[in-house]
């Protein structure tokens, strides 16, 4: 393996000052309530409202915005995602009367939380996509109540117009103009004109995601999907510009967001370290500056395929590209990625926006122990069981040993209390 660029590290002290800054935010929302989310609004994105609830006017207003091709292109995408939800939710199934032994019959039942709260990023961009990505299953699978939350466009107190319409094209029965680490301590917490949530889902930058693992256990969370990742694993077949294009793309996202190639060829390397000079070139005289590239680029060159799944295997990318003549030689052995992209064909964008397949995914390895967002986040899996009066009193006597056992002597009398 030979590196030809270095990602930078964030360090120790990089993120204990992250834990610290939003640790503060949380506590100052748990005791100041709406005043301190007003204070950070002003402070972060230059507004304060004094009702943060956007009312049905204001959601009229941005769909006399819209364009037609704009609704159009939204419910095209929105169709994809709502299908294949109900195609994960349709594969999911309750169990019922199963029996491991006479008289003892077990169960599960698929229940969805009561309501949840979708953060739909907008600090840089207004990613109004992720509305539909996470409001279009919550509804596949049920949840009674769902609300809705974004930041406002810097300095005018507004969620912008495309993400209040999907917002409300896919369904969400509240939505508040209230963003960043602020926002998802007041879901978690409540204030004066925010009743809490059970659940957070989405995704956001360092401050959103550091805020979602500090809330985890007052509300339930999807998992940490921050700053855009992408790794791709390409050969000399791949076109040096659309891998360039692909490893940019994420790369715009935000300061920390990272793309990773590893090639097979060193000459292949080179020319797509060449491409994305030349187009962040082109992008700085377009005074579009924003990619993260020079800091989170990383460049290997790997001396087999084997070597390339074991060191994908151990990033656990975001979003993995395989961009291989043969993709499938290496499929099976992929294990850790948010969501995956198979072929030169397949750019990592359309799951952004329109294939169907949610685009909200983890990062910073939490590949290695989740998959991304889709309708089975918002169910809940909750077994049952019961049992005849033979049954009870026959394994009453395992469990009072077991129990005494343990030294646990109350846990062998409720049993033993089935004894007949
Ligand atoms: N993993 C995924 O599934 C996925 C999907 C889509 C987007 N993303 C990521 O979402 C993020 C969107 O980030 P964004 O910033 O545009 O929007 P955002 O809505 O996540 O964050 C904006 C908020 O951050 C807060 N903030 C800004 N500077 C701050 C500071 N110095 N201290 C404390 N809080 C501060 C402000 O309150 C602001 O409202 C990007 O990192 C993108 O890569 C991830
Ligand atoms: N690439 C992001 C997930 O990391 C999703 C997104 C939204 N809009 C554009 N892209
Ligand atoms: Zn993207």
């Amino acid at each position: 393996m030979k590196i030809i660029k270095k990602a930078k590290e964030r360090t120790a002290e990089d993120n204990r000052r992250l834990r610290g800054t939003v640790a503060e935010i949380i506590d100052n929302v748990c005791e100041n309530g709406d005043a301190a989310l007003k204070e950070y609004s002003a402070r972060f994105d230059g507004y304060v409202r004094e009702e943060l609830r956007v009312s049905r006017r204001e959601i009229e207003e941005a769909y006399s915005r819209i364009s037609e091709q704009e609704l159009q292109d939204l419910k095209e995408a929105r169709k994809n995602i709502e299908a294949f939800a109900r195609a994960q939710r349709e594969s999911m199934s309750e169990v019922k009367d199963f029996s491991p032994a006479p008289g003892i019959f077990l169960g599960h039942r698929i229940i969805p939380v009561s309501s949840c709260c979708c953060y739909v990023p907008g600090g840089s961009y207004p990613l109004y996509s992720t509305a539909l990505m996470l409001i279009t299953p919550a509804r596949v699978a049920g949840v009674r109540r769902i609300v809705a939350c974004s930041p406002a466009v810097h300095g005018t107190g507004s969620i912008h117009y495309k993400t209040l319409v999907a917002m409300d094209l896919a369904g969400a029965d509240e939505i508040y103009a209230v963003g960043g680490a602020q926002a998802i301590a007041a879901f978690a917490y409540g204030t004066e004109q925010i009743r809490p949530v059970d659940m957070i889902v989405g995704p956001g930058n360092k401050f959103v995601a550091e805020a979602k693992r500090q809330c985890y256990g007052q509300i339930g969370i999807d998992f940490i999907a921050g700053p855009s990742e992408v790794l791709v694993i390409a050969d000399g077949q791949a076109d040096p510009e659309v891998l360039a294009a692909d490893l940019l793309a994420q790369c715009e996202h935000d300061p920390n967001a990272k793309g990773f190639l590893l090639a097979t060829e060193e000459s292949l390397a080179n020319r797509v370290i060449e491409a994305v000079g030349r187009e962040l070139e082109s992008l700085k005289t377009a005074g579009i500056a924003r990619q993260s590239w020079e800091d989170y680029g990383e460049v290997v060159v790997v001396d087999s395929l084997k070597e390339a799944v074991d060191v994908a295997n151990e990033y656990a990318p975001e979003h993995l590209e395989v961009n291989l003549e043969n993709p499938d030689q290496i499929i099976g052995k992929l294990e850790n990625y948010g969501s995956l992209f198979v072929g030169g064909n397949t750019a990592e964008v359309f799951g952004d926006y329109a294939s169907g397949t949610n685009h909200t995914l983890p990062t910073v390895r939490a590949s290695r122990y989740t998959g991304g967002v889709w309708v089975g986040t918002f169910l809940k899996v909750c077994t049952d069981q019961r049992m005849t009066a033979e049954a009870s009193g026959k394994i009453a006597p395992l469990v009072s040993r077991m129990a005494r056992g343990e030294g646990l002597e109350g846990h062998a009398v409720a049993a033993e209390k089935r004894l007949r």
